[in-house]
């Protein structure tokens, strides 16, 4: 599957198997990469492919500098001129960066890269070349190895472009979490590191072979500048373990086959009290639009009026207390509810939840659910597999201190505790699917399935960040609950859909504006 995210770890199993079955050697690998690069950076800028410039190559201790050495003497090749720095000892490096750096020598020189060597330039080069660490990185930077590459940037990078190999050098590519520098001599306490994948300012980062998980969390989508894949000619992504799909389109079922309306479903979403409401009802409109059947919200009696003025295909039911509720449900036709978008933190919230949780119908719990739950000694005690918990990063840390705590504490080494771990422990703690939202939603079920809807690169949609975003995801979560998909498949379906129907608005969104987009991105599906 090409939306199959790669560790580190997988990713040299993949390499390894080539490998040894003999079709491929490691140098030959290399080969590719740095051809690739060259070709891809050509590509990506023909204005450098049509006048050769001047190019700097930062190289590293491991395998990605033997990429960067490949890269060098291609460049060579193709008549550019290209200086070469090295950071480590050439004695030491691995065999087939070994042999790509004597290559190299036999064109140019290799200058150190925390040295003097990296003062004086009298130009500024075309491109950068970021070959440091790749995927090996696997302990806190030097200061000395920081404090060069800030040095360089500071000077040079303006107007180079930088092409980072792999990932940028600096990042966990399980985490895309920067690992931090070594703090700076006495002398130099004054003058604050800058992690090179930060300090570089990439724009472009040429992943081998695949993605790693780490290219669409954390800081990465911030320091990888585009993102673009370079094929190596490895076969497939096939592993043992699968642990993380990129979510790239909705899951089966979400395009609607005929049938009643009762085929598809009857979600309900509780509202807050009177002035309380607006909430619950951008949640049933979400709801209604991706295709519920019905969609009725369910309002205290003081807040009934609040919602008749404002409905009108979305239905209204009076239920006051949990009793009510429980006597609601004893319509097995209501088969998914959305709780918790302004429904307030009171006890009747609480005894809602519950009566809800009792009657084991499929649940979006988020918002003020979220934190009621969080309040009780047992958050998790009534949840069950057919709920879906929303949090935001508030939220989450609420509910499941510890693994929030675990996530924010810097990563001192790699593979560094991701938001793709974080999510999948949460969903094996509360026994349920767990949505973890920002920029790079994780999803993760008790089953320790887990998907990343990531919006960043040309999927960017800053104009989510606006209030009541979060309660329409959750009634497209109910909506698609409501017409049979399974938490997990529902949960990833909304969190892309709802991406995509902030994209095809564009600047200016607001909530009210997302289910009523939601028609154009399943049209542009069908087409
Ligand atoms: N796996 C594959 O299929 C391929 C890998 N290739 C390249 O190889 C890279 C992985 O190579 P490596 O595993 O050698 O890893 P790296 O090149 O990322 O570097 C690992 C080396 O750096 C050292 N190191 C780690 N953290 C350090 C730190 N903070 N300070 C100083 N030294 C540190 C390690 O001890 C090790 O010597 C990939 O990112 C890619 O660029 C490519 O050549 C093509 C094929
Ligand atoms: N910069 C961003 N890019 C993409 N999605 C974002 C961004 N900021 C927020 N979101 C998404 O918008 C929604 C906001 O939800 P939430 O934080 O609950 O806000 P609210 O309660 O105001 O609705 C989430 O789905 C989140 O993933
Ligand atoms: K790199």
């Amino acid at each position: 599957m090409d939306n199959l995210l790669l560790t580190a770890a997988q990713m040299r199993a993949l390499e390894q198997a080539a490998i040894d079955s003999g079709v491929v050697t490691g140098l030959e690998l290399m080969e590719r990469a740095g051809t690739g690069a060259v070709d891809a950076i050509l590509d990506e800028w023909p204005d450098l492919a049509a006048a050769p410039g001047r190019a700097v190559v930062l190289c590293g201790p491991g395998n990605n500098g033997g990429d960067g050495f490949v890269v060098a003497r291609v460049l060579v090749g193709r008549g550019w001129d290209v200086e070469v720095f090295l950071y480590g000892d050439a004695e030491k490096l691995p065999p087939d960066a070994r042999v790509n750096y004597e290559r190299w020598r036999e064109v140019g020189e290799v200058q150190t890269l925390t040295g003097r060597d990296m003062d004086g330039r009298g130009y500024v080069p075309d491109l950068t070349i970021d070959a440091i660490f790749g995927t090996g990185l696997s302990r806190t930077l030097s200061w000395e190895l920081c404090d060069a590459v800030k040095q360089y940037a500071w000077t040079f990078t303006q107007g180079t472009r930088v092409v980072a190999l792999d990932i940028p050098s600096g990042l966990s590519a399980e985490s895309g979490r920067r690992i931090p520098c070594a703090d700076p001599p006495e002398d130099r306490l004054a003058f604050p590191t800058v992690s090179p994948a930060a300090a570089l300012a990439i724009d472009l980062t040429l992943a081998f072979h695949a993605p790693k998980i780490g290219h669409y969390l954390g800081d990465a989508p911030a320091d990888c500048g585009r993102l673009r894949v370079v094929d190596i000619g490895l076969n497939g992504g096939a592993t043992d373990v699968e642990t993380a799909r990129l979510v790239c389109g909705p899951f089966e079922g979400v395009a609607k086959a005929s049938g009643h309306k009762y085929d598809h479903g009857h979600a309900i979403v509780l509202t807050g009290g009177m002035g309380l409401t607006g909430a619950a009802r951008l949640a049933a409109r979400g709801a209604l639009r991706i295709g519920a059947g019905l969609v009725t919200c369910v309002a205290p009696g003081p807040a009934m009026m609040e919602c008749a003025v404002q409905l009108t295909a979305v239905m209204l039911r009076r239920c006051d207390d949990a009793a009510a509720l429980a006597d609601l449900l004893e319509d097995d036709r209501i088969n998914a509810l959305c709780l918790g978008p302004g429904m307030g933190l009171s006890d009747r919230a609480g005894d809602l939840i519950d009566a809800a949780l009792s009657a084991r119908r499929h649940i979006a719990l988020d918002a003020d659910a979220l934190t009621i739950l969080a309040e009780r000694d047992d958050p998790f005690a009534m949840l069950h597999h057919d709920c879906v918990l929303t949090p935001h990063g508030g939220e989450f840390a609420s509910l499941f201190p510890d693994i929030a705590e675990r996530l924010n504490v810097p990563a001192m080494e790699g593979p560094a505790y991701s938001k793709v771990d974080a999510t999948r422990d949460a969903a094996d703690r509360a026994g349920c699917t767990v949505l973890f939202k920002g920029m790079d939603t994780v999803i993760a079920d008790e089953k320790g399935n887990a998907r990343i809807n990531a919006a960043v690169y040309d999927r960017a949609a800053p104009w989510l960040a606006t209030a009541g975003a979060g309660d329409v995801l959750a009634g497209i979560i109910a909506g698609l609950l409501a017409r049979g998909l399974s938490p997990l498949d529902a949960a990833s379906s909304a969190a892309w859909l709802h991406v995509e129907a902030a994209r095809a608005f564009g600047p200016g969104l607001i909530a009210e504006d997302l289910p009523e987009m939601l028609p154009q991105v399943l049209a542009a599906l069908e087409r």
